[in-house]
């Protein structure tokens, strides 16, 4: 079961490495790899297993995260809606590719954290509103979606990851919280 313990901190090299693609069909270990990353992001929003494990909440993690240079990232992102119990958006994707994206911008307005960096950054994180992604799934089934909202920032966050992006480099040095013109600010 993966815990705190395996998520590696900013300063870690593998953080900054453009990660590898996955070959078809996938490896067992990597089928296995992608099951322990959503089972991770659902202990981490349980409130009785994120204490037991000590756990910071997630929405997403990413296999360099683990300290794994492949192009896996996993995402559970809980609905809106406390009364919904079903996910907006639940699954393991693996080398996930945006197709295309919004000319339009959108953020976060409390910004964004990473379970790799131990300290707040402040500032607006921007990023396309809405995305064209595809991804194989963890039975190797291709597929092709788009993304809007909460949903398209966490994904995004995600798969900068895999580029050795991490969030803080899209913040504005000089003004944290300058905003263009016209970006969408998600509360
Ligand atoms: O890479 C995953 N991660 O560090 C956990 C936090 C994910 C996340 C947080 C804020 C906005 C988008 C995504
Ligand atoms: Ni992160």
């Amino acid at each position: 079961m993966i815990t705190m313990d395996n998520i590696i901190r900013e300063g870690n090299p593998t953080l900054r490495e453009v990660a590898e693609e996955v070959c078809l069909p996938l490896k067992e270990e990597e089928i296995v790899l992608g099951k322990k990353m959503l089972e991770f992001l659902k202990n981490s929003q349980d409130p009785e297993k994120a204490e037991e494990l000590h756990l910071r909440g997630g929405v997403g993690l990413a296999a360099p995260q683990l300290d794994i240079s492949k192009r896996i990232i996993a995402v559970h992102v809980p609905n809106s809606d406390p009364e919904i119990a079903e996910p907006t958006l639940s699954t393991v994707m693996y080398n996930p590719k945006i197709l295309s994206h919004s000319i339009q911008e959108a953020c976060l307005g409390e910004g964004e954290g990473c379970l790799s960096v131990d300290r707040e950054v402040p500032g607006y994180v921007v990023r396309h509103a809405k995305i064209t992604i595809s991804y194989y799934d963890m039975d190797g089934k291709p597929h092709k979606i788009r993304l809007k909202n909460y949903e398209s920032i966490v994904v995004q966050h995600e798969i900068d990851h895999l580029n050795g992006v991490m969030f803080y480099d899209h913040i504005n040095e000089k003004n944290p919280f300058a905003l263009k013109e016209g970006v969408l600010v998600i509360k």
